[in-house]
């Protein structure tokens, strides 16, 4: 569903992916981690046609830059890390935004696209906040209407750039179990990125580890997610622990 060979993205003059390869199967997870500052939001962003890039991206096995602008948002919704609202905006209004590819020129939103914003605000519990501004929102429910947007746009494909940080912990499992659901139920294809390593090991098929820009390593979580790596990429002392969904990080002191 997605095949990057080559990336390579520069911001203000400076190589920030530095040559990326990276495959997503339809219905696949995967999920890049990596420590601040390499490069994960920066791809993502290229992936999702936000920044300019060299090297190939395909979608669904179309070059993204042959896709027009409106099929390319039917194709992939982006849930970026910190998206600008426009200031007022009701929470209904911001998801119908998720419809823009669909509504014609000039023409107003059909009895469909205002029923998959309804499904989307179920989905993600948000009926009772449907008339509420976002910029009196808490950061966690913010965050439920970004993705509720993603998912009323319809795209088969989701690229989620650290979608739960600003979640409890009650709300983070609920979030990746609906979006792993979705997936289940309407065959999405999902890119992440995300800090919280185990949980990032429990949902995701597989992992790609990103450090300067490049990949420096990619497999299931197990593989990983090893002493080793985190040790040598995060600069950090870990623990890692064998647990039943997948591997446990814990730092150690
Ligand atoms: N416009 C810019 N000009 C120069 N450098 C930039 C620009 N935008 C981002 N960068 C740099 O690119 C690097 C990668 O940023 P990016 O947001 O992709 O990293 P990340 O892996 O997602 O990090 P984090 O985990 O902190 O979110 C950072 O060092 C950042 O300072």
């Amino acid at each position: 569903m997605i095949t990057v060979r080559g990336l390579r993205v520069l911001l203000g003059g400076t190589v920030i992916v530095d040559g990326l390869d990276l495959d997503v199967a339809d219905g696949e997870w995967v999920t890049i981690i990596g420590p601040n500052g390499a490069g994960k939001s920066t791809a993502l962003r290229a992936i999702g046609g936000l920044l300019p890039f060299h090297g190939d991206i395909s979608l669904g096995g179309t070059a993204l830059d042959r896709l027009p602008r409106r099929e390319r948002a039917r194709t992939v919704a982006t849930v970026a890390q910190s998206p600008v609202v426009p200031p007022g905006m009701l929470v209904f209004d911001y998801v119908l935004l998720g419809r823009t590819p669909y509504v014609p020129a000039l023409g107003r939103e059909s009895a469909s696209d205002l029923a998959a914003v309804d499904e989307a605000l179920v989905a993600l519990d948000l009926v009772d906040m449907r008339a509420r501004r976002l910029d009196t929102l808490s950061g966690g429910e913010r965050q439920r209407v970004f993705l509720a947007r993603a998912l009323a746009q319809g795209a088969r494909t989701l690229l989620l750039d650290e979608p739960t940080s600003a979640l409890d912990i009650g709300h983070q499992q609920e979030v990746l179990d609906l979006v792993d659901r979705l997936r289940g139920e309407r065959g999405l294809t999902v890119l992440a990125t995300m800090h919280d390593l185990s949980i990032a090991g429990e949902y995701a098929d597989r992992m790609v580890l990103l450090d300067g820009g490049r990949v420096v390593a990619a497999g299931t979580a197990r593989e990983v997610l090893t002493q080793e790596l985190l040790a040598k990429h995060y600069r950090v002392r870990v623990k890692v622990i064998d647990g039943e969904q997948g591997p446990l990080v814990v730092p150690v002191r």
